[in-house]
């Protein structure tokens, strides 16, 4: 049993012996054959890129010079490593055998120059692991926002046309429209945008049912257009930010103009009435240009109530269009319609 033992022990030591000398021989083969294969890929590299160089380049072509001296060495070692390579069974173990990785080695006859052509490989880049599960997104532009503001008018009467007769629930219609819209330019809404929308949204622009329609169609010479004007209204923004004036009020028509004012014929969307909004043209850069504004309105303020003077209701600085982008006073006023009527009547009689 022991004797067994000792003899399979023997047997045992005999082959790691031979194991390991033919492992160190192997070794020593590959070794030599990698310094082969090196020798002969850096022959062949130098060899086609020097074929492939421009002849007028100087520094290049000295540079070909000092290696050409090199080559002849090269070239020495390449006929005694192809005359081992070619002498009958393949004698050499290639590096992706070794390290069991693909074969980067350059196949010999590749035509260097169609495999730099980007045309000709349509080959598919892989993306990157890293990114395979990111989500893209896009800041959704506010184009609905940044209309033109001449056309808020047009727009807001086609829209009030589709929507007279509509009896739904109009902040659900005003929402789903925003998100149809977005879904549709962009294919995704972020919850940051619609939350961004929802707060800037002005509250719809409705008819007030607690006003007299026929007392005032019949003094109001636009009422017709009031009526048209009672339902959604788009707003735009002017300026870097939203404007209070287009978020609050929708714009009817200019009424009047003054030296340095535009009066405008307005509807606010929140209450449903109509007012006289007063646009200052001067630019308001300075701020004693500001406080003089704001001393007219003061005074306009004190007045307080009258039957022959306009109502004042609000008013506030903002970037208007009509300033081109300077600061404008803007100021809010009970419509005067004897005001309206009277000039309509002017303009019949011309
Ligand atoms: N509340 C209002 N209701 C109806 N129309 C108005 C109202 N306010 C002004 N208007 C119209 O706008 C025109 C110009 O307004 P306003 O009288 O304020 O100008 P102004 O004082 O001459 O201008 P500025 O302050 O630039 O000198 C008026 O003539 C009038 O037709």
């Amino acid at each position: 049993m022991f004797e067994k033992n000792g003899r399979t022990l023997l047997a045992k030591r005999k082959t790691q012996g031979t194991i390991k000398t033919r492992a160190s021989k192997k070794i020593r083969k590959m070794e030599g054959t990698l310094e082969r294969h090196s020798l002969l890929q850096f022959g062949q590299l130098s060899k086609i890129s020097f074929e492939n160089r421009p002849s007028s380049n100087v520094a290049s072509s000295a540079f070909q010079g000092l290696l050409d001296s090199d080559s002849s060495e090269l070239r020495n070692q390449l006929g005694s490593a192809d005359s081992d390579a070619n002498c009958g069974e393949k004698d050499f173990i290639l590096s992706q055998d070794f390290f069991c990785t693909p074969d980067y080695i350059t196949p010999d006859n590749q035509n260097l120059m169609s495999g730099l052509d980007i045309s000709k490989d349509h080959s598919p880049c892989p993306r990157s692991p890293v990114k395979l599960n990111t989500v893209k997104s896009k800041r959704c532009r506010q184009e609905s926002f940044t209309g033109n503001h001449s056309n808020s008018t047009w727009s807001s009467k086609h829209r009030v046309d589709e929507q007279e007769n509509d009896d739904i629930d109009t902040d659900e219609v005003m929402g789903d429209k925003l998100q149809a819209n977005q879904t549709e330019r962009t294919g995704y809404v972020s919850q940051a945008a619609v939350a961004l929308r929802c707060r800037a949204m002005p509250p719809p622009c409705l008819k007030n049912p607690y006003v007299l329609n026929q007392s005032e169609t019949a003094t109001d010479p636009f009422g017709h257009q009031r009526s048209k004007c009672a339902s959604f209204l788009p707003v735009s923004t002017s300026g870097d930010g939203l404007s209070r004036y287009l978020t609050d009020f929708h714009e009817i028509q200019q009424i009047g103009a003054g030296h340095f004012s535009r009066v405008f014929k307005v509807l606010k969307r929140m209450d449903g009435c109509l007012y006289a909004v007063k646009h200052s043209t001067r630019k308001l850069y300075l701020d004693s240009e500001r406080r003089k504004a704001m001393m007219e309105v003061q005074a306009l303020a004190a007045l307080g109530f009258h039957e022959n003077i306009v109502g004042y209701y609000s008013s506030w600085f903002e970037m208007s269009n009509y300033t081109f982008n300077w600061n404008s006073a803007i100021t809010a006023c009970q419509l005067c319609l004897r005001n309206l009527l009277l000039k309509s009547q002017k303009e019949r009689s011309w």
